[in-house]
């Protein structure tokens, strides 16, 4: 498994290609949900908390139910976000947020010190590969700042 982040040029999109569905058949829901937890767990401890609701519990755990909702829709799960929260416009609702390319590595970094542990519970690593890979250009579009020199 490879898990470089290839640095995001604002304005400049690259096509997103969706995870493979296996590995939201292969991890399972319940699995899913603690990997989405763990990431925003890592994320309360790093320099990104302040843009999340870390010291609301109500919120920070509807903050983990709707990104975990999303990405098992995403995954070829049932369409959770979609009855809960509507369409996704992923682009608009970080729009509100000041994105810059150092957060999204952040972001991601917290994800690819996660995925690891799944190959070593038997998940197929093309799968885990396929998810990160998702996450790594999915991510690309949200930078909506450039990063402070
Ligand atoms: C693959 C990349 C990403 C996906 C698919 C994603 C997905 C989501 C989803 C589904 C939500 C909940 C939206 C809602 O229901 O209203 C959310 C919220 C949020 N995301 Fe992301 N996200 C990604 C990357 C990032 C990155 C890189 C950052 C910042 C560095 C970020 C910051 C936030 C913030 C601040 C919220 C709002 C939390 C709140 O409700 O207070 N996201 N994201």
């Amino acid at each position: 498994m490879n898990f470089t982040i290839k640095e995001s040029i604002l304005g400049v999109d690259s096509p997103i290609i969706k995870p493979n569905p296996g590995f939201f058949t292969q991890v399972g829901e319940e699995r899913f949900r603690k990997l989405v937890d763990e990431h925003y767990e890592n994320i309360r401890h790093s320099d990104i908390a302040f843009m999340f609701p870390v010291d609301y519990p109500d919120e920070f755990v509807k903050v983990k139910k709707h990104a975990a909702d999303f990405f098992i829709q995403i995954c070829g799960g049932p369409d959770y976000f979609s009855q809960t929260r509507g369409d996704p416009r992923m682009l608009a609702r970080h729009q509100r947020f000041r994105i810059d390319e150092r957060g999204r590595q952040i972001w991601l970094e917290s994800f690819a010190s996660l995925l690891p542990k799944l190959e070593e519970e038997g998940i197929d690593p093309e799968y885990i590969q396929s998810f990160w890979n998702y996450l790594e250009r999915f991510s690309s579009l949200l930078v909506n700042i450039p990063t402070p020199k």
